[in-house]
């Protein structure tokens, strides 16, 4: 039986897997590479940069909402901001992890670094965890089962292959390591790439340097923040613009060879510009046995994105190596609740279902270039339905009528998966209407923004 298990990562995916798992009664023990908890939302500055680790840059704003990066059982402290920055999602974890009493089952500076199934395992499902301590000393530890909540960006994807970057002369580098517009002052820059952090970081340099062009490969809606009057969005339909300098030019290639010299030349603008790639991010897992590694650009063989099909026990979990539209961290909470309460159905059932999904995911959602997406609310409903925590909506209606108007029609949130079934919160409710309560719980406390990595 399941009781002992390691969680790798102490990002919001290991942390809510820690939670998951005292929920069911196990014992969690969490491996933590760095020295604090946080994962991503710790902002490390340059000379902190470690290769194969996370990192944001300083103004990094979620994208979401607060009440959608929430999980279930823990509304932010009503005096976070909508769009919280950085360092108060750092906050609102610390909170989550002191309420939870989270960090005594998570030892810091222990790294994984390998994760065998044990000789036994077809009889018994064990697996051996070697961890590595800063200070050199290696371990081996028996475990039930393990939670892997490693995140998925720190690889910086460059493709450098589509670039004759040899003969650019400009200064050029990944959004992995861009920190904030310092030393951009009055340049010319073109930022590479059309996601969440390439128009963040466009949008920061924008402000010192002399021109930014954004580049992309096709067009896109930009959906503000704040619209016109206070509305909740804006949105521009963004040509191919300039942004482009590869809308110019048929191929990235082509684009690259005919007029990155001009750029270099100083011809077209008289200065060098500075390229950043906001250009994704390659995945792996470099411990794991070669049999359950997946290829960069590929979707990962998981039934429901979370358990490898082909183990004799279901006892190895992948929490949080997806995305869709939305926060990350109310569907990973949701796969750590479910993992936690493992079943296995017949590996072909698994097998079946993961082709099918993947196959109606590659026709509408998925590419080579992002093949983590999924839908976000079939998803997590098909996993709450096997814990028992889909929201039934119409028997609510007659129960609980304003929390219906705010599960169908506010933001979505995690609190939904908290009002029936096991792990039930008797506080969802009030967790609804967080931003009308103030949560007894001291909330100045230190506001982080440079931290030892
Ligand atoms: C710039 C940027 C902005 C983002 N903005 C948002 C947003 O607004 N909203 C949103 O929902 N998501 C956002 N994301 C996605 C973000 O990745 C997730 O919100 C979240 O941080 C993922 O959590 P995680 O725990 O899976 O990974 P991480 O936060 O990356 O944490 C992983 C942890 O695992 C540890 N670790 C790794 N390997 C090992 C090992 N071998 N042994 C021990 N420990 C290990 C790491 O040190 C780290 O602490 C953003 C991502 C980026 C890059």
């Amino acid at each position: 039986m399941v009781q002992k298990v390691a969680v790798i990562g102490a990002g919001p995916c290991g942390l809510s897997s820690v939670k998951a798992c005292l929920d069911e009664g196990l014992e969690p023990t969490c491996f933590e590479s760095s020295d604090d908890i946080g994962g991503l939302w710790r902002y490390k500055s340059q000379e902190k940069l470690v290769p194969g680790r996370t990192n944001i840059y300083q103004c990094v704003i979620i994208n979401s909402s607060k009440e959608m990066m929430a999980f279930s059982d823990f509304p932010p402290p009503a005096e976070l901001p909508n769009s919280m920055h950085h360092t108060e999602v750092l906050l609102y974890l610390r909170l989550y992890a002191q309420t939870f009493s989270l960090l005594q089952h998570i030892h810091l500076q222990t790294k994984v670094v390998g994760l065998r199934q044990r000789p036994d395992f077809d009889a018994t499902g064990q697996w051996d965890v070697e961890t590595e301590t800063a200070d050199g000393r290696r371990q081996t530890h028996v475990f039930d089962a393990v939670m892997v909540c490693t995140g998925h960006y720190t690889q910086p994807h460059l493709p450098l292959s589509s670039f004759p970057i040899e003969s650019f002369k400009g200064r050029y580098f990944h959004s992995w390591e861009y920190r904030n517009a310092k030393g951009l002052e009055g340049k010319r820059v073109v930022v590479i790439g059309f996601g969440n952090c390439g128009c963040d970081i466009a949008v920061d340099i924008s402000r010192v340097a002399e021109r930014v062009y954004l580049s992309t490969r096709s067009g896109a809606w930009v959906v503000g923040r704040v619209g016109p009057g206070g509305l909740p969005f804006d949105t521009t339909w963004i040509s191919r613009l300039v942004v482009t300098l590869s809308s110019l030019f048929p191929t990235w290639s082509d684009m690259l060879e005919r007029k990155l010299n001009e750029f270099v030349d100083h011809k077209l603008y008289g200065l060098k510009p500075k390229h950043v790639f906001a250009t994704g991010y390659n995945y792996s897992f470099p411990f794991l046995p070669p049999d359950l590694q997946a290829k960069s650009g590929y979707r990962l063989r998981l039934y429901k994105h979370v358990i490898p099909p082909t183990l004799a026990h279901p006892t190895l979990a992948v929490v949080g190596f997806i995305h869709g539209l939305g926060a990350i961290n109310s569907m990973a909470e949701m796969q750590a609740r479910w993992s936690t309460r493992v079943f296995k159905p017949a590996e072909d059932v698994m097998v079946k279902e993961i082709e099918t999904e993947t196959a109606t995911m590659n026709q509408f959602v998925c590419s080579e270039r992002n093949p983590l997406q999924v839908d976000v609310i079939p998803y997590t409903d098909s996993l709450a339905e096997q814990v028992g925590a889909k929201p039934n909506i119409l028997q609510l209606l007659f129960t609980e009528p304003a929390l219906v108007l705010q599960v169908v029609l506010g933001p979505y949130t995690s609190y939904q998966y908290r009002l029936s079934g096991p792990g039930k919160w008797a506080g969802a409710r009030q967790a609804i209407f967080a931003q009308k309560q103030r949560i007894a719980r001291p909330f100045r406390t230190r506001a982080v923004s440079e931290e030892p990595g």
